[in-house]
């Protein structure tokens, strides 16, 4: 069996150096863009990592491919194939970025045969690097994680996002969710703004669940191992098996848990991330500065 751990330590290294190019302009002010809603924003900060990491990567691996959040919006095809191939959110908590609210990350995941055998989320303004490797357990700056293994749902504390959607539906369908799971009800319900950062609160055992409808393929492959490497499950929002294509996931505590919110959130429709035609005409638009 083939052994990535070469591209995992390359993969981490290139994300600290690019956490410089963040944090540097993390004070400065931003030239905003927009992408699909007024809340969906992209700096050339978010740009230019992606291409420096991409750049650095492809260098060392010249036969691998890239899904990239920005190349994509972009106009570049977004499609998964067997080859090795790195999923890449060059900063995960774009409006925290602009805002100055301190949880930004840089998320990376890399799959072989469309599974995925590491990810890394490094969390800049925290310095906190979470990374995890297919069977070889989940990391945090080194100490091993492990979930929280709840499983009463009444006993939780569960991690979501508000994402980018300003549509009636896609709000009034996130919001009931949140009034739905405070009913149960949950001991809480949290938000830091980052659904890579969010998701890893789960393989922490700081958080015992995160679900979120709407989010993209990069902004959760990589801590969907570090959550399931911690001992937790991942599924999509129907029960069914995780598809990181769909927009749709559920991370848990167990099982018991997951499938109890499962039953109790509503989805709104998202088009996959892999659907060919809905991916390669989306770009940036406007800008404004913050
Ligand atoms: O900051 P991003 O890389 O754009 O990811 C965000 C996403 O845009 C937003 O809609 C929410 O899903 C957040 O949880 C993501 O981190
Ligand atoms: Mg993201
Ligand atoms: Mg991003």
């Amino acid at each position: 069996m083939a052994d990535w751990t070469d591209c995992l330590n390359f993969g981490i290294s290139v994300a600290k150096q690019a956490s410089e190019i963040v944090l540097s302009a993390f004070q400065q002010q931003k030239e905003v863009k927009l992408k699909s809603s007024p809340a969906d924003l992209v700096t050339e900060t978010d740009q230019r990592v992606e291409k420096i990491l991409i750049s650095a990567i492809r260098n060392k691996y010249p036969e691998h491919r890239f899904i990239g959040e920005e190349s994509v919006a972009a106009g570049e095809c977004l499609e998964l194939t067997d080859s090795p191939t790195w999923i890449i959110d060059p900063i995960d908590g774009t409006v925290n970025f602009v805002h100055r609210f301190p949880f930004v990350a840089i998320s990376i995941a890399f799959t072989v045969n469309k599974q995925t055998e590491f990810g890394i989320v490094y969390s800049c303004v925290e310095d906190k690097l979470y990374h995890a490797q297919r069977g070889r357990g989940a990391y945090l700056n080194g100490q091993p994680l492990h979930a929280s293994g709840q499983e009463d749902v009444s006993k939780c504390v569960v991690v979501t996002e508000i994402g980018a959607e300003r549509d009636d539906l896609a709000l009034s369908t996130m919001t009931s969710n949140i009034f739905r799971l405070l009913k149960l009800p949950v001991h809480g319900v949290r938000a830091l703004g980052t659904a890579a950062v969010d998701m890893c609160q789960v393989a922490t055992g700081g958080a015992d669940a995160y679900y979120h409808i709407g989010m993209h393929c990069w902004d959760i492959a990589a801590s969907a191992i570090i959550v399931q490497e911690a001992g937790g499950v991942i599924m999509d929002t129907d029960g069914s098996e995780f598809d990181m294509m769909s927009r749709r996931v559920i991370a848990a505590s167990s099982s018991s848990v997951a499938l109890c919110i499962a039953q109790v959130i509503q989805v709104f429709p998202c088009r996959r991330d892999d659907e060919d035609s809905s991916r390669c005409v989306c770009g940036v638009t406007g800008v404004n500065r913050v």
